[in-house]
């Protein structure tokens, strides 16, 4: 199924029948993504004196329980809630779902024990594209990416300088996957999240950051079209689905 869309003065051809999906699921296993020290999230039958909810146990149906951290367990879409006292909802605040996408790879370098992405690594391959939501694969992309358990590793995260380039770029959607786009232990400093939302300036409230996505080595770089919604849950974070579309020559 193929659709055109007009947008700005261009007109770009995508095939709905082909979605590339760049989430990673929420499991119930031992070896769900996770980062900032918590147990994995659970997902097991209702439970009550006389009632298991599960058909396997006797019930009429599967009701099960879940219980889950959306910062820690798998692909989730965060708005400025996360970092503010306003604790805004990103359920409130993303209200399109379609976006003009970027993916670029970038290798992490080393500097003083911690691995960082920089604004000339961005600028390398950004080029002059000017998307409004930017997908970020870091190498190396190895499948355990989607099983990592990030706590206390002390992950890649992006310089300030860098998001403040990403954000005079134009781009609202920022898609990376990493847990975070700061230092794991920062003391709260959180200077990428402030940078991209512009937190100490003119707030950009409907721009989201989301996290874990993994984005296979079958998906080259290159421009996309994004769709990006979340479980409709008022929260600073919610878990998403992030799907990209291919452009494909008119
Ligand atoms: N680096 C922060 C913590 C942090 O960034 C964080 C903590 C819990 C859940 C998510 C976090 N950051 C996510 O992007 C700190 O050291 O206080």
């Amino acid at each position: 199924m193929k659709t055109t869309i007009t947008h700005n003065t261009n007109q770009y051809q995508i095939d709905l029948s082909k979605p590339l999906d760049i989430s990673i699921p929420i499991t119930n296993k031992d070896d769900n993504v996770n980062a900032w020290y918590v147990k994995a999230p659970t997902i097991e039958p209702h439970r009550e004196a006389n009632f298991t909810g599960s058909i396997a146990a006797g019930s009429s149906t599967n009701f099960y329980d879940i219980s889950f951290n959306p910062h820690s367990h798998g692909t989730h879409t965060e708005c400025v809630g996360h970092i503010s006292a306003e604790h805004q909802s990103v359920n409130q605040n993303l209200q399109q779902f379609f976006f003009l996408a970027e993916v670029i790879t970038v290798t992490p370098s080393e500097e003083n024990g911690d691995l960082i992405i920089t604004k000339k690594q961005l600028q390398n391959v950004i080029g002059n594209h000017t998307p409004s939501a930017l997908v970020i694969r870091t190498l190396p992309n190895t499948t355990s990416k989607v099983n990592r358990q990030y706590s206390h590793t002390n992950p890649p995260y992006i310089l300030e300088d860098a998001m403040v380039f990403i954000r005079e770029l134009g781009v609202e959607h920022l898609l990376i996957d990493l847990p975070s786009v700061d230092k794991e232990k920062d003391d709260g400093k959180l200077l990428a999240h402030k940078a991209f939302w512009n937190f100490n300036g003119d707030v950009r409230l409907d721009a989201t950051i989301t996290e874990f996505i993994y984005v296979s080595d079958a998906i080259v770089d290159g421009s996309y079209f994004l769709n990006l919604q979340v479980a409709p849950f008022e929260n600073d974070a919610s878990p998403s689905r992030p799907v990209l579309y291919k452009i494909e020559q008119l």
